[in-house]
């Protein structure tokens, strides 16, 4: 399978804190990839390092290209997406503008400028994305209108409006209620269904571990462990990591709660 995002020995430092520490990583192509760990484990810098937003050491590909010394807007040109932790809609337009935010215009200006620009990834026209994602019904509603669900769903359109075709997501379910998560995890199946290739950083372990293809897990910015769900969920050091240890719990169990979880 090829490769659509990988990274090798990726690693940030904060002043005398390593936050990420030699990260390997790859997504293949059409590939839901989730990233857990325990809070402060160095997922956002990992997201905030492959996609330009701070400074790191160690290698960036994306559909084999190299990135690494690419400004962030660069890496959006080359299909490299993102969401951010906590993102609000802008309020003051309808759900049909936030997409077009996003950049899902074909105007002859448009295409001039990706000629321009050497964008290699161009826009998606907003009734596409919106088709995909089941939103086609609440393109002309305000975000206060929506349900937090809605609202999520929208905020991952504007990234692939954005024209995005390996995306990192940054907690979407967080303050979702399991029903939500479920249906965003339903939505995030069909994206990937469509082509673009994902990562999911989340810490609801019910979503991450029924949507995802493959699971990598940080501890302390350093991989310890990758696998499918299952592996995932029965690996002893990821429950260490998580519970201290304890080899009769599995990660996502019936008797564990490991949102939030806490070093
Ligand atoms: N801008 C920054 N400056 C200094 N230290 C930072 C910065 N951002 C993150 N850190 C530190 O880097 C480490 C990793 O943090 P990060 O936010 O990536 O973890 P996380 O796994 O995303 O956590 P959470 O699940 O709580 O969001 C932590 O020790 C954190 O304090």
């Amino acid at each position: 399978m090829t490769d659509r995002l990988r990274t090798d020995g990726l690693s940030v430092r904060y002043g005398g804190n390593l936050a990420l520490d030699s990260v390997d990583l790859r997504i293949g192509e059409g590939e839901l990839v989730g990233l857990i760990g325990p809070n402060g484990a160095g997922k956002t810098t990992y997201i905030d390092a492959v996609t330009g937003f701070t400074k790191s050491t160690g290698q960036v590909w994306v559909d084999e290209e190299e990135l690494t010394s690419s400004k962030p807007h660069q890496r959006v040109n080359r299909g490299l997406g993102r969401t951010w932790q906590g993102a609000e809609l802008y309020a003051d337009l309808t759900v049909r503008e936030n997409l077009e935010v996003g950049g899902g215009s074909h105007s002859l200006f448009s295409l001039l400028r990706e000629v321009v620009t050497g964008r290699q990834s161009p826009p998606r026209a907003v009734d596409d994305v919106s088709d995909l994602l089941g939103i086609t019904d609440i393109l002309d509603r305000q975000p206060e209108d929506l349900s937090q669900g809605q609202r999520k769903s929208v905020d991952v359109g504007r990234a692939l409006a954005a024209g995005s075709r390996v995306l990192c997501l940054d907690e979407p379910a967080a303050g979702l209620d399991s029903a939500e998560s479920q249906q965003l995890g339903a939505t995030l199946r069909q994206v990937v269904a469509d082509g673009t290739s994902l990562l999911l950083v989340d810490h609801d372990m019910g979503l991450v571990l029924s949507v995802c293809d493959r699971i990598y897990v940080l501890d302390l910015g350093r991989v310890i462990a990758e696998g499918t769900p299952d592996e995932i969920r029965n690996s002893p050091a990821v429950i260490e990591a998580y519970l201290g240890a304890d080899d009769t719990a599995t990660v996502g169990g019936p008797d564990t709660n490991v949102e939030g979880a806490e070093r």
